[in-house]
């Protein structure tokens, strides 16, 4: 299934018509030189274009109040005079006698995605809608936004196609407070916002943007504020709140849809966010969303006003929802004491209603963030003076790189009498493999390595992991006789000759003697750092655990160690089910450009669909909803992740106690 893209040029006719410096970044060329870009780029040929519509009264009434739409109604027929006098009651935001069809164009775009996405039309989508919506209340225009799109998508969803749990994750760089107000008590919508505050210092200044409102009544929980309360916020920020955060608890609450407010003032060179992370974490952050909902998911464009980095970071969104091959995100860094300063306060605060979250530590004591406070003032005095002198300093970054798709997507390494699954390209091996690699894989401790199907198989592995180091092949599996065997020769000769690192993740009972990064001999602690046991109760159908293990342990440490090749291997007899594993073949897309290789033992062959249908891109069913946590063995996960994080700076969830 397709992507959808919703634009209509009619949507940048508006604009601010008198002096107001509060709104003057609010500029019709946003939404132009963002769809143009996907033009330039060929993006929009790829999508399913699906028109806008105007939102209808009724559909506007599910979040606003009739007298607010009355009085918006009007705009239209007003003198300049009269829409000054009318704009002032707001804060922050301009109307213009085209701004009222703009609005229900807006809302009825993020309906008309809903629909494509709800009905099957289309698998996930993207609107490039002005104007934004996400701070707009029941009786109230604010920031730019006259009606609250997304929030009007969110109940129509449920209203008309009986979406039980809708998840909405806005990663625009402004608390969407009228998004917060709408849901706050409706355990149905969770609404995930992180922002720009300051320890409230920052527009719009609430006291209810802070990490401790979590939503009211029936709704406490369902709600999750993540301040940044420093600015110049970079990747490994954002992807330890996603991990430690957002996704554990997104996976727990297992909604049918995922609405995202999609603002990319949170990208560097913007003047609003002043973050400096690059366009290219958002084909991440998207990535790290399509496995929810069974990929059903619906951007709506808010904020962005950098016209550089908007063009890019829109790109990279599409481009991931159509998708393409993920960028390498080069040097991910570790969160920054500020960061890990809120991710704390927000996992404390949550875990009384994420069993997911139940292990997490206390907030930090106080002495740690107001000593920071001082500590910043002071710093910020002296920066102050400094940026005087030499004014806003330009932000540059480098272009993103081009995402190819491989010529082949999915390749099959198969016994001869295994039948291959539809879409995947079988390998032979054109030639006969080098008589140095014979000689390593004949010496191999494994008898059946040595004959002549076995030097046959593993010479077929050569060339597949050949073939995704130039990018001719995406990701591949392999069936093999001896899947420990294989893996051996995997990480021992063929991994190491082709790529730098190689992250092998072996689901399934296996004590595998790894050589550590640099193949010398296993050192205590290198065998420590690099070798990660994970046990899960009851096999692999633990979903609690295999959440935790996944966003808690491995996609940071992922992250951090940026493999060139990542190989999942199936253990035989690890009853991990399928939903599980097409998810983590899913998630561990996001390494390595997608070059994921699967070993599984021939006697496995049962799974090779699931497995082919994840390797190919099909979102992977969701995971089945968290009813009965197992009885949790008491932080066990928790604990590693303690004490690995001195090795892996990713697996950091609190303020070091240090300082
Ligand atoms: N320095 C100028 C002060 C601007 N203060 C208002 C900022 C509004 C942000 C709007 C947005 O970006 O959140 C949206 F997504 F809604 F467009
Ligand atoms: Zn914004």
């Amino acid at each position: 299934m397709g992507t959808a893209l919703i634009y209509d040029e009619e949507m940048t006719k508006y604009k601010l018509l008198w002096v107001d410096p509060a709104c003057k970044i609010e500029v019709p060329e946003r939404l132009s030189v963002s769809y143009e870009a996907l033009v330039r780029t060929g993006l929009s040929d790829r999508c399913v274009s699906v028109p806008p519509r105007e939102a209808s009264d009724a559909e506007i009434l599910l979040v606003h109040s009739e007298e607010y739409l009355e009085g918006v109604k009007k705009t239209p027929h007003m003198t300049l005079e009269d829409l000054k006098e009318f704009t002032l009651q707001y804060g922050d935001v301009y109307f213009h006698p085209n701004i009222y069809h703009c609005a229900k164009l807006a809302a009825g775009s993020a309906l008309q995605l809903v629909d494509s996405v709800m009905t099957g039309k289309v698998r996930n989508g993207m609107a490039l809608v002005r104007p934004p919506g996400h701070h707009s209340m029941r009786s109230a225009a604010s920031g730019f936004c006259v009606f609250n799109n997304v929030a009007i998508a969110a109940r129509y969803a449920k209203q008309k196609h009986g979406a039980k749990r809708v998840l909405i994750v806005d990663w625009d760089i402004h608390h969407g407070q009228g998004v917060q107000y709408c849901f706050e008590d409706d355990p149905s919508v969770l609404y995930f916002s992180w922002h720009r505050y300051e320890h409230q210092e920052f527009w719009p200044n609430l006291r209810e943007s802070d990490y401790d409102c979590v939503g009211k009544g029936s709704g406490a929980g369902y709600n999750i504020n993540v301040p940044w309360n420093e600015v110049g916020m970079e990747n490994g920020d954002y992807l330890s709140v996603f991990c430690h955060v957002l996704l554990p608890v997104a996976y727990e609450f297992c909604p049918d849809l995922v609405l995202v407010c999609a603002g990319f003032d949170s990208a560097i060179g913007d003047p609003e966010g002043e973050m400096c992370a690059t366009p290219d974490i958002f084909a991440h952050l998207t990535h790290l969303l399509m496995n929810l909902a069974g990929g059903k998911l619906c951007a709506v464009l808010e904020g962005g006003y950098n016209l550089t980095s908007l063009a890019q970071s829109v790109c990279q969104t599409v481009q991931t929802l159509l998708g393409d091959p993920l960028p390498q995100l080069a040097n991910v860094r570790s969160p920054c004491e500020s960061a890990l300063e809120s991710l704390q306060c927000v996992r404390s605060v949550q875990r009384r209603y994420w069993s997911i979250l139940k292990h997490a530590a206390d907030s930090p004591t106080t002495d740690v963030s107001t000593k920071r406070i001082k500590l910043a003032k002071a710093e910020e005095e002296k920066a102050e003076t400094a940026e005087e002198e030499r004014g806003q300093e330009e932000k540059v970054w480098p272009e993103p790189a081009e995402r190819l798709r491989p010529p082949v997507c999915s390749a099959s390494v198969l016994p001869d009498d295994a039948a291959c699954p539809d879409g995947l390209k079988r390998l032979v091996s054109s030639k006969d493999p080098e008589p140095l690699l014979v000689s390593r894989i004949k010496n191999r401790s494994t008898e059946d390595a040595g004959d002549a199907d076995g030097v046959a198989t593993f010479s077929r592995l050569y060339t597949l992991i050949e073939k995704m180091r130039t990018n001719e092949i995406g990701n591949g599996v392999a069936l093999v006789p001896d899947v420990a065997a294989a893996m051996e020769c995997v990480v021992q000769d063929l991994g190491s000759d082709l790529v730098s690192r190689v992250l092998v993740v072996c689901v399934g009972k296996e004590e595998l003697n790894c050589a550590t990064a640099d193949g010398s001999e296993d050192k205590q602690e290198q065998k420590g750092k690099y070798y990660i046991p994970v046990c899960l109760k009851k096999g692999c159908a633990d979903t609690v655990g295999f959440i935790q293990a996944v966003f808690g342990l491995l996609l940071p440490l992922g992250y951090e160690y940026d493999p060139g090749l990542v190989l999942l291997v199936r253990m035989p007899g690890s009853g991990v089910g399928d939903c599980m594993w097409q998810q983590l073949i899913g998630l561990l897309k996001g390494f390595a450009k997608g070059h994921t290789l699967v070993l599984m033992q021939t006697n496995d062959g049962a799974c090779m669909d699931p497995t082919a249908s994840a390797l190919l891109g099909h979102p992977a069913p969701p995971l089945q909803e968290l009813l009965t946590p197992l009885p949790d063995d008491g932080g066990a996960l928790e604990r590693m992740r303690e004490r690995l994080q001195a090795h892996w700076k990713m697996l950091q969830t609190t303020v070091s106690s240090g300082n």
